[in-house]
């Protein structure tokens, strides 16, 4: 059985959700004052551990010399319980012999804000109203709004928090960077970019939107201790969201082999891709395939690219098909006595031009499992994504990119406002799995169950990068084939698999070193 921890670090909320978990534990009887005082010791006891750091601004070292000594605290409050949260750290760092001031630039405050303003005031602690008043610090603690933001910021608190942007010491946001929507991470205004974020008591959607990244900073959750049984009693109606761990990613990797097995109850994969044009999209999504441990690989390519395929692949059944002038697959030519069922799935897209719209047709007209990936989208929203996918027998996996998304549902509110709902909405209507590729990639299933890779790396922000993910993706799902595992799941493994893959070889070789071959390498690399 999972443990508690392990499934709290799964779950994602949106602000609504957070508020009813929060309003039934002071139902049940714990004080809003107690939780304030408990979470924000967390907090507390957090920046007391704070290591000495060089000082830094946009990742430049200022001096070798003046190193951080953290004893100069400011303290950003602001009118809600994220305020209140702030000055309760306030009060406890002070105690503990930090040089504390607070700015506090709201007249009117939430009641238990204003009484630790109050007391806080009384124990000497300096208080400003105007940013030009404020002295120096080592470091900035931002309590200025939580989940309870929803207006857009104005005048003056707007221009206050970007003069703090400017200053150069690192800022400890509360429970997420002021000025952030907590479900969709746009920035209200403008928002503080924080170094560091401490989220509290259950992960929010906003951390894993790709506009908020570059404001959150090193995010961590701080646990206190919510019970599971009204996390789940708040969740149980709403499609879950959640993040993908290492636990529930391994847990689905197919590992260890039964020691009673043949190549084709390891499945057997056709991969559709390549033209003349674009050669290497083959290879790199075979090699994709290659790293998953699929029983038998087939690739169907356009004839000229037989012998580069076999050389590269000398493991997989390279399918010579006729070409069209352009280079691209003309139609399937399979082997004698083999025909579309003989494969568990079909991985089907990188590399193949639009010119090859004929064999993308045929793939989608078969009832096998269907992976549509770069071309294969393109061809797919020419054709009408959503009436086209309805018609589908099998399960189909797609994996667009953002513009490709954009082509695909022209109709599903704008995937750069909020990423999680738009791929929600993008699989509920066209029945099929999405995953979003992104700096955090998103999938989602027809009920829209999403699931979210909290970690990757701008490395793989490359050419190429995604065409081994879909070959990763389609030697994992034929595998999965007879083992009884959901789809989604093999698609969320997939992910974090290829990002994690990502992620050492670029510690390995820096971010620039990850090119799409140099990546198939890393992904065995990865699971050992
Ligand atoms: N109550 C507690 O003991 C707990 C508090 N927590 C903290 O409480 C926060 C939520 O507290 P709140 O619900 O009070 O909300 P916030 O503190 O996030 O802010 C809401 C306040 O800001 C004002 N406001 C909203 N938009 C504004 C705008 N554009 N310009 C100016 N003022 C604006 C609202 O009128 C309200 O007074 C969490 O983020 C967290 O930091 C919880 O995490 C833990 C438990
Ligand atoms: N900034 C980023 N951070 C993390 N991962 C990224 C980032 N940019 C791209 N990626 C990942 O890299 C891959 C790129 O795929 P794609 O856009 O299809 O490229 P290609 O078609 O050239 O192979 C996806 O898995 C995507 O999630
Ligand atoms: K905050």
């Amino acid at each position: 059985m999972q443990n508690r921890q392990e499934k709290i670090s799964q779950v994602i909320v949106t602000a609504g959700q957070m508020r009813d978990i929060e309003n039934r534990i002071f139902a049940a009887g714990m004080p809003v004052v107690a939780l304030m005082e408990k979470v924000a010791g967390l907090i507390a006891r957090c920046i007391q551990e704070i290591p000495p750091t060089p000082l830094k601004k946009g990742g430049y070292i200022l001096s070798k010399t003046a190193f951080l000594r953290g004893s100069r605290v400011g303290i950003l409050v602001g009118p809600g319980h994220n305020g209140g949260d702030a000055l309760v750290v306030a009060r406890e760092l002070h105690f503990r012999g930090y040089e504390v001031w607070i700015y506090s630039p709201f007249s009117k405050l939430k009641e238990l804000t204003s009484q630790h303003l109050k007391y806080a005031q009384s124990l000497g602690i300096p208080i400003y109203q105007t940013i030009e008043q404020l002295p120096d610090s080592d470091l900035l603690i931002d309590g200025l709004f939580g989940f309870g933001l929803e207006r857009n910021l104005t005048d003056p608190i707007a221009s206050a928090i970007n003069q703090l942007n400017e200053l150069p010491v690192p800022i400890y946001s509360i429970d997420i960077p002021s000025g952030l929507h907590t479900d969709t991470g746009v920035v209200l205004g403008t928002a503080i970019r924080a170094t560091h974020t401490f989220c509290l008591g259950l992960w929010k959607l906003a951390f894993f939107q790709d506009q908020a990244l570059e404001y959150l900073g090193k995010a961590e959750l701080i646990d206190f201790d919510i019970p599971l049984a009204d996390v789940e009693a708040v969740l149980k109606d709403a499609p879950s969201i959640k993040r993908i761990t290492p636990a529930t990613a391994l847990a689905n990797l197919l590992l260890p082999r039964p020691p009673v097995t043949h190549k084709y109850k390891e499945g057997h994969l056709l991969l559709i891709c390549g033209s003349r044009r674009y050669a290497g999209g083959a290879i790199l999504t075979g090699l994709g395939a290659r790293a998953s441990g699929v029983g038998m690989l087939s690739i169907a390519v356009p004839q000229s690219l037989k012998s580069l395929l076999v050389s590269h692949l000398p493991e997989a059944l390279i399918v010579g098909c006729p070409e069209t002038e352009t280079g691209a697959i003309a139609h399937l030519q399979l082997p004698e006595k083999t025909d579309l069922s003989s494969f568990n799935a079909i991985a089907c897209g990188p590399g193949l031009t639009r010119d090859a719209t004929p064999i993308v047709q045929e793939a989608i007209n078969s009832d096998r499992p269907l992976i549509l990936d770069a071309d294969g989208l393109n061809i797919l929203a020419q054709m009408g994504a959503i009436a086209t996918l309805k018609k589908r027998l099998a399960v189909t996996v797609l994996t667009p990119h953002t513009g490709e998304f954009e082509r695909l549902f022209p109709d599903v509110p704008d995937a750069k406002h909020d990423r999680v709902q738009a791929v929600q909405e993008a699989a509920a209507q066209s029945k099929a799995i999405v995953l979003l590729k992104g700096a955090r990639t998103a999938i989602a299933n027809p009920q829209r169950a999403v699931w979210i890779l909290p970690e990757s790396t701008p490395a793989l922000a490359r050419g190429g990068s995604g065409d081994v993910l879909t070959g990763l993706l389609g030697g994992l799902l034929v595998q999965a084939a007879t083992k009884q595992i959901p789809i989604e799941d093999i698609v969320a493994t997939a992910a974090w698999w290829h990002s994690q893959a990502g992620i050492i070889a670029a510690q390995e070789r820096t971010e620039l070193g990850v090119d799409a071959f140099t990546l198939t390498q890393y992904l065995i690399k990865a699971l050992t």
